[in-house]
């Protein structure tokens, strides 16, 4: 691979990035309580309203607002779970009854006032202030949600609060998209796994156990397959017997170097590539295509590219193939501190942290992407456009968070 790279502009690539995407429709039932993280694969329908009756919102007394300011004789209490349906009777003038917060509220009254706002509360009778709201601290039959309500949509990523509307609704198993799988692949000789011993010239295998790390983060998880050595015989050999899997991502020997044979062993193997080379700093030797039904995916080898990139680029792609709506990086605005320089005519992926609105650059941005610890100093990234050549002190900035939330719309997060 030692042709020169045609360098595919940013927003192009992300688009092929995700052309090459087909989402998942392999669903399976599980239990709630093992659903964190998985994808709704259809749409949950209300079938219980919320509130499901007429319900107090505070332990108080029941009355009909025109019996403000007057005693009232306290004709029963009700607690939350009585069955009142043998209320039949209404309430007679100046009576009222006790309830408590929960407690389904009989129709013939309209208020509520908490036990706190009243005077010469005794068992039997108790005195309504005169200045109320007619209709206050009552909860309405279906006000929150109807039943027909589509209360959830399918493509939504299940969290706490989801949880708690899907038992809110009785569901106990939830239909959700099947995991994809994801081979995490390494290459190099100078590779050693963390509980080797290595030389001076050898380093630790980083970027296989933080890129497992960053897909598990964000509910993925991924199968590590071991490091492709620099020979192209034995790459090709690797790359064959590599099981199937949905996506394969790589990281390491894509460029010129002379071993640099990940690109060409996987072209030996079926290859469609769908692009190789991205005009962005840092990353440009990305490499990306569909290999029979596995999405290829090629990471430079250096960690802090490897890690925004994914990021940046693999992390919406996995999120369309495992069936999520919301799949686009959302940007927060902030003030940049010190000014920077970028590199112009690339897109520069630019790492710092934001505080309070504030956003500190890392290093004045005169780091190099073989770096680690940059990565773990920051908390966001700056995204600039081609004709960019620096950020001044106080300019208004788009930044994507390191833990940030996605969106079904696309947004324009360049700066
Ligand atoms: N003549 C050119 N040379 C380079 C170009 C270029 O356009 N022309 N591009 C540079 C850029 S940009 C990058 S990025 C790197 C990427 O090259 P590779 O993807 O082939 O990556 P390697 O050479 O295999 O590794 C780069 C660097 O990262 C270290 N590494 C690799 N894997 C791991 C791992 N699993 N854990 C930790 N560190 C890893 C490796 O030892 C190298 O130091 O190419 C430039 N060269
Ligand atoms: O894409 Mo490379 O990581 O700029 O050095």
């Amino acid at each position: 691979m030692h042709d020169k790279l045609n360098y595919l502009d940013f927003e192009n690539a992300i688009f092929k990035s995700l052309e090459l995407v087909n989402p998942t429709q392999l669903c399976e039932l599980i239990p709630i309580n093992n659903s964190i993280g998985r994808v709704l694969s259809s749409d949950i329908i209300c079938k219980k309203n919320l509130p499901a009756f007429n319900n107090s919102a505070m332990d108080g007394f029941a009355i009909k607002f025109c019996d403000a300011g007057k005693t009232l004789k306290i004709k029963k209490s009700i607690f939350a779970g009585d069955k009142i349906d043998d209320l039949k009777e209404s309430l007679k003038e100046n009576e009222c009854y006790k309830i408590m917060t929960g407690s389904k509220v009989p129709s013939c009254v309209d208020t509520i006032i908490p036990i706190e706002n009243c005077s010469f509360v005794s068992e039997s009778s108790v005195k309504i202030p005169e200045d109320i709201k007619k209709g206050s601290n009552l909860r309405f039959k279906g006000e929150e949600q109807k039943e027909g309500d589509v209360i959830l949509k399918k493509g939504e990523v299940i969290n706490s609060s989801i949880i708690a509307l899907l038992a809110s609704q009785g569901i106990m198993i939830v239909e959700v998209y099947k995991k994809i799988t994801i081979a995490i692949l390494s290459t190099g000789n100078e590779l050693k796994e963390p509980w080797e011993n290595s030389t001076d010239e050898e380093i630790y295998n980083c970027n296989s156990y933080a890129l497992i790390s960053q897909l598990k983060e964000k509910n993925f998880e991924a199968t590590y397959c071991g490091v492709i050595p620099d020979d192209l015989e034995k790459s090709v050999e690797f790359i064959r017997n590599l099981k199937n899997y949905d996506v394969i991502i790589s990281t390491g020997g894509i460029s010129m170097g002379d071993a640099d044979f990940v690109g060409e062993a996987f072209l030996k193997n079926g290859l469609d590539i769908a692009f190789h080379g991205v005009n962005i700093k840092p990353g440009r030797p990305i490499m990306m295509g569909k290999m029979r039904d596995s999405l290829v995916i090629c990471l430079p080898g250096n960690p802090l590219t490897a890690m925004i990139n994914i990021y940046l680029f693999v992390i919406p792609m996995l999120k369309k193939l495992q069936g999520e709506v919301f799949i686009n990086h959302g940007f927060v605005k902030a003030t940049n501190k010190n000014e920077f320089k970028t590199k112009k005519g690339r897109v520069n992926i630019v790492l710092g942290k934001v505080k309070n609105s504030i956003f500190e650059v890392a290093r004045a941005n005169k780091y190099g992407s073989g770096m680690i610890t940059v990565l773990y100093e920051s908390n966001a990234i700056l995204v600039t456009s081609e004709e960019v050549s620096s950020i001044n002190e106080n300019q208004e900035v788009k930044l994507i968070l390191l833990d940030g939330h996605f969106f079904d719309d696309k947004v324009n997060f360049l700066n």
